[in-house]
């Protein structure tokens, strides 16, 4: 990578000292630890500048930087800037681990019972294959997993690796449990812990909303190259997005169309605020009726958790083609995700945890996306197009998700907008 990039202006370069360790994605980016005093030679953005260290050069998120020679009044401010690197952490891992040093988040996983059920089943009917075998259960959370493990098989031994506070509390439960023979909770990041042995199955629940949300996968993905022995098996084995053209009307009129006529009032120029605030991300935990979908729904994004690679994660696109099935409003788009648990014995019935329309609900429920404008639809009509899952480069338990698609109408005189996109942060 040359030191300097002939289309950014070059302005006098400035040092600067960085704050914190930063790992690049992508070969665009400069990696740099803490400590490291860089020289600036452009700031083509106020996110990213491109700067050179020891002679290469790469973007660098600003954030992480502070002008050199500025430390001395950094010392004075030390204290109360304490707290801010945690804020510079890009995994957010104190936030987001202290979330789970709490019950609110294990009480909605346990109390959802699709969910908890579908690991249940796989246990149980694996139970034979499961003898003897060494189980690795990443992010155990209060070890419900790996107690279905010990109770429902006869693994040789089960390490339950969790990373927050609740890992305490786990160790109690395995013992409350009568489990202590056979579950082993290890405390810290599973990239961080040092297991005894490599593991047979590595099982974990890591799908966040629109599947990958909070990228919990990487650290699967990374335990998986690690600690997962050749021919071992991974649980989920493969996951599916899926994804569906829909109507919403009733949300559409709850945020939008409440603002047309409120006690008699026209309050319709608050409607391009509305639209900003409640259209511009995604609405997690959305219910989605099945006569909202307007046409049959469509696996866009497949991915096997063999062969996935962490850089993979960057980028993931899919595409989709649906045909309208009945007259109706096009409001948006559902996604929901399934996950598929292969079978230990061969032949054996593989399990599926769908969290879509069709099946029991989960707390996930779906995911809808608003368009900017609702279009009208006829049977027939074709929507065509791509979504696009892009990895935030900076914060990186967050993505953004977007959706191209073009609308081939099979009559003429409904009004359409051709084509359209749209891309919804999730939440950075
Ligand atoms: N979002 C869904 N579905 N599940 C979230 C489930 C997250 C649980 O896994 C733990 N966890 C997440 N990542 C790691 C890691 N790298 N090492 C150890 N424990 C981890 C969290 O602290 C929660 O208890």
């Amino acid at each position: 990578m040359q030191a300097d990039k002939e289309d950014e202006e070059d302005v006098c370069p400035e040092e600067f000292v960085t704050l914190c360790d930063f790992t690049g994605s992508g070969s665009e980016q400069l990696s740099f630890s803490s400590g490291d005093k860089l020289l600036v030679h452009a700031k083509p953005t106020s996110e990213w500048w491109w700067a050179e260290l020891r002679g290469v050069a790469g973007y660098v998120p600003a954030s992480y930087l502070r002008p050199d020679g500025a430390e001395e009044e950094e010392e004075e401010e030390e204290d109360e800037d304490e707290e801010d690197t945690s804020l510079l952490d890009p995994w957010q891992d104190e936030e987001y681990f202290g979330s789970y040093g709490t019950l609110k988040l294990h009480l909605e996983m346990l109390s959802d019972k699709s969910r908890t059920e579908a690991y249940r089943q796989v246990i149980r009917s694996n139970s034979a294959s499961l003898t003897n075998k060494v189980v690795m259960d990443l992010g155990c959370g209060t070890g419900i997993i790996s107690l279905f493990c010990a109770q429902l098989a006869q693994p040789s031994v089960v390490y339950a690796v969790e990373a927050s506070s609740m890992a305490e509390y786990t160790r109690q439960l395995v013992k409350q449990n009568g489990c202590e023979e056979v579950v082993t909770v290890f405390q810290g990041r599973a990239e961080e812990i040092e297991l005894p042995d490599q593991v047979d199955v590595l099982v974990s629940e890591w799908m966040g909303n629109c599947l990958l949300f909070e990228f919990m996968v990487e650290s699967v993905l990374l335990a998986r190259d690690r600690w997962l022995r050749d021919g071992g098996v991974i649980w989920p084995s493969s996951a599916a997005l899926t994804l569906v053209p829909c109507q919403a009307d009733s949300y559409y009129r709850e945020k939008m169309g409440f603002w047309e006529r409120p006690y008699g009032l026209d309050f319709t120029p608050l409607q391009p605020l509305a639209h900003q605030e409640f259209f511009t991300k995604p609405k997690f935990s959305h219910l989605i009726e099945h006569n909202d979908c307007l046409t049959a729904p469509c696996d866009v994004i497949c991915l096997n958790m063999y062969t996935l690679q962490v850089k993979d994660l960057e980028e993931i696109k899919g595409q989709f083609h649906f045909c309208v099935e009945k007259p109706g409003v096009f409001h948006g788009f559902t996604a929901w995700f399934t996950v598929f648990f292969e079978s230990l014995e061969a032949g054996g019935a593989t399990v599926e945890l769908n969290t879509g329309p069709n099946s029991e609900p989960t707390h996930w429920k779906q995911t809808l996306f608003m368009l900017d404008r609702p279009v009208r639809v006829c049977a027939g009509d074709l929507i065509g197009g791509t979504i696009l899952l892009r990895r935030n480069p900076v914060w990186r338990r967050h993505m953004t998700v977007t959706l191209h698609w073009n609308i081939n109408c099979s009559t003429e005189e409904t009004d359409h907008s051709q084509v359209g996109t749209k891309t919804f942060p999730m939440w950075r």
